[in-house]
């Protein structure tokens, strides 16, 4: 039996970074049809601003193994909604996932198959268990980058399509200052 050498590393929790992690780069350009605010995105476009960076520690799919990567997401808006992760499914639906919230403020919008949503407010410290079968898409709500560990098996994979067609039945907007879930006037079931 060949066995896999484990790993231990530190992640910088100022700035996100796993040392020798994958490190991929989202920027505006590559959430488009994302968001609500075409004119709002097309004028942010001008600058095509990073939205989220992550550092990924991923081994081969393979059933009963573990990756992990941190996200740094990064403030701001587009129009009234604020900056997310695309959001997925898994390809293998049935996997679950773990996030950690390392610094920053915002959440996490989930979403059946069927469309019922559900958002939890994240900051330094929060657990959040995402259930098998359940979307997930992560939101800055805050000034500042809001950074988070996700755990998810190896196996998991990323399904984004659904998504990227329909979105999420919730936006999370600003409102007098204030985050505000809401409902998606252009979500179709
Ligand atoms: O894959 P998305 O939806 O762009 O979101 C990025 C984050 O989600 C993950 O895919 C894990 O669910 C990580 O790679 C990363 O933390
Ligand atoms: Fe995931």
């Amino acid at each position: 039996m060949e066995y896999k050498n484990p790993i231990g590393v530190n992640i910088n929790l100022e700035t996100g970074v796993i040392p020798g992690a994958k490190k991929l780069v989202r920027r505006l350009s590559d959430l488009k049809g994302y968001f609500q605010d075409e004119e709002a995105y097309s004028e942010l476009l001008k600058d095509d601003p990073v939205v989220y960076e992550v550092y990924a520690v991923e081994q081969e799919e393979s059933e009963g193994d573990l990756n992990f990567a941190t996200t740094v997401l990064y403030p701001g808006k587009v129009g009234r909604e604020f900056f997310f992760t695309k959001g997925h499914f898994h390809a293998k639906p049935d996997r679950a996932e773990i996030y950690y919230g390392i610094k920053g403020k915002g959440g996490m919008l989930l979403q059946t198959p069927e469309g019922k949503a559900e958002w939890i407010e994240m900051g330094p410290g929060t657990v959040v268990y995402v259930p098998p079968y359940w979307a997930h898409r992560t939101v800055n709500t805050g000034n500042e980058p809001f950074i988070f560990l996700a755990i998810y098996p190896a196996d998991a994979g990323h399904d984004y399509g659904s998504i990227k067609e329909k979105g999420f039945s919730k936006l999370v907007i600003e409102e007098n200052g204030e985050a505000k879930v809401v409902d998606n006037p252009r979500w179709k079931e």
